[in-house]
């Protein structure tokens, strides 16, 4: 049976990144997706933005809706502070089970927890099953349609704290601009814009970040 796009990326980390680097692999998978094939990684342009935005809320606890591969697991964790962590959630289990083994290969396995399942599934079990108060940091990276959904969920379950900083990827490709909307007419949140370019491309895109006000 022929290999995934996603196993050849991962086994093209195995074969050329350092284990136990977080940043050498971050740094493969982004020269194996710019150099053989495109795929749908937060990418190095959009990813210095958001590791500004980590720096920034310096979470104790941070949520990723959105694992795919692992890449921004990986490059999120590798800037989590002692004892902080990083749930992330992914619905496809080839896309879980590849990431899982990045993860490890990364040597941030201890930092972040790999949580299989829909978000909308996932998120009603933070406080009780994953042991979550508020969220510090939230990184929106998966279905364009789940963004605001999800985002009014964490709000009903009491997830959500004053200053805790929400960061949305592909704001104009694919677009999510009922998120772009509901954040911004929201007197809920504070937003800024952050214009950058699709992963690998040419392509215009951007991310917002929205702070929660309470
Ligand atoms: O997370 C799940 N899918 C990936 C979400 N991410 C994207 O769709 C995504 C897509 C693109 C993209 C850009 C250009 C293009 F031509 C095609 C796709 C870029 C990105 O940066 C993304 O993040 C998922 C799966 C599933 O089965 N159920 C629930 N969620
Ligand atoms: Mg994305």
């Amino acid at each position: 049976m022929n290999q995934s796009k996603e196993q050849r990326i991962l086994n093209f980390v195995l074969q050329n990144a350092v284990r136990g680097d977080p940043c050498s692999v971050v740094d493969t998978i982004d020269k194996y997706c710019s150099q053989k094939e495109w795929a749908m990684n937060v990418g190095d342009e959009k990813g210095k933005i958001l590791d500004k935005t980590v720096e920034e809320a310096n979470p104790s606890v941070a949520l990723e809706l959105g694992t795919y591969c692992g890449y921004s697991a990986v490059r999120i964790s590798r800037l989590l502070k002692t004892g902080a962590r990083l749930l992330t959630v992914e619905f496809n289990p080839e896309f879980a089970a590849i990431a899982k083994q990045m993860i490890e290969f990364a040597g941030v396995q201890d930092k972040v927890k790999l949580l299989e399942g829909p978000s909308e599934e996932i998120i009603p079990q933070l406080k009780k099953k994953y042991e979550v108060d508020t969220l510090d940091f939230v990184f929106l990276d998966h279905w364009k349609d789940r963004y605001t959904p999800d985002t009014i969920l964490l709000q009903e379950c009491n997830l959500l704290r004053k200053g805790s900083i929400l960061l949305a990827d592909n704001i104009i490709f694919p677009g999510a601009p009922d998120f772009l909307n509901y954040v911004r007419k929201s007197p809920h949140f504070q937003c800024t814009n952050y214009p950058s370019h699709l992963e690998y491309m040419q392509v215009e895109d951007a991310m917002e970040k929205a702070v929660f006000l309470g």
